[in-house]
């Protein structure tokens, strides 16, 4: 089985692919940005790929959303949760004291929003830790540092100068796993609806949740993204994690299809 995740090697996906997929008969393609995941899914060049959708501290990451339901086809199969402890690597012989910038992704940036400020430092955005810590490296610069694992600190063989950097001790990122497949037979804890409305008007969001209220549906996340066509048009992610069953869940959206709004069923997953 083909998996995607984002690299280069020693990003915090690779870490949640090789433990959630901890089998041999594996082979894992790595690229460079969280859409390029996606879409090599999207595009039959892998079967599945292991994306974070939402973080303790950073929320929602969009760009996963946002690709995730641009491309028609794709489902969400799995999911897995992973601790995030992030650390400040430098090149050997860098004091704490020259760093002025620090580098990584921008999800990660926004779980040490404290500490940047903090430390008055700039930051800089990359596609992965790994591309930061990997530029750093052969920059070989000292009055900058990146921001990723102890496991990156150590592939790279660079210094750990300050750990434990992230805003909250107990951060986790939560991963999905996407293919083409709607899982069907079994009894799946959690079910992704997007729901499109038809036209933005008042108690849009109201009269949805009052279907999944009177059908006793328990969410266990919800999100709004605007649908990029109109300011103030948003489209709603709402997961329920009350293990409906398929006849639930079509009866939910019928109804809501009724209301005139558009509903997909985006995956039944467990964790
Ligand atoms: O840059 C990485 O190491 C990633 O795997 C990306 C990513 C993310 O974008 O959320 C994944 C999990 C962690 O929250 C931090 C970074």
């Amino acid at each position: 089985m083909k998996v995607a995740y984002l690299g280069p090697k020693g990003t915090f996906s690779e870490e949640a692919a090789k433990r959630y997929f901890n089998h041999d008969e594996v082979e894992f393609f790595m690229y460079d940005t969280i859409p390029d995941v996606i879409d090599a899914v999207g595009e039959g060049r892998v079967e599945k790929a292991i994306v974070p959708l939402e973080n303790t501290i950073e929320g929602t990451i969009n760009m996963t959303i946002d690709t995730l339901v641009s491309c028609e086809g794709l489902m969400i199969e799995g999911e897995f949760t992973l601790p995030v402890a992030l650390h400040l690597l430098a090149n050997k012989e860098c004091k704490l004291s020259s760093v002025h910038e620090v580098w990584s992704i921008s999800p990660i940036l926004t779980q040490c929003r404290k500490y940047i400020r903090q430390r008055s430092v700039k930051s800089l955005q990359f596609d992965s830790s790994a591309s930061a810590a990997q530029t750093l490296k052969s920059s070989g610069r000292l009055d900058v540092a990146a921001i990723g694992s102890e496991s990156l600190a150590s592939l790279l063989n660079l210094d750990i100068i300050d750990r434990n950097i992230q805003d909250n001790p107990n951060n986790q990122t939560r991963f999905i796993i996407i293919s083409e497949h709607m899982n069907t037979d079994g009894d799946f804890k959690k079910t992704m609806f997007v729901i499109t409305p038809d036209q933005e008007q008042p108690g849009v969001l109201s009269a949805i949740l009052n279907v999944v209220t009177a059908l006793n549906i328990n969410l266990s996340w919800i999100e709004s993204r605007p649908t990029a066509h109109q300011l103030g048009c948003y489209r709603f992610f709402l997961e329920a994690n009350n293990n409906c069953s398929e006849m639930m869940i079509h009866k939910a959206k019928t109804i809501l299809e009724t209301l005139g709004h558009h509903v997909r069923i985006l995956g039944r997953y467990n964790s």
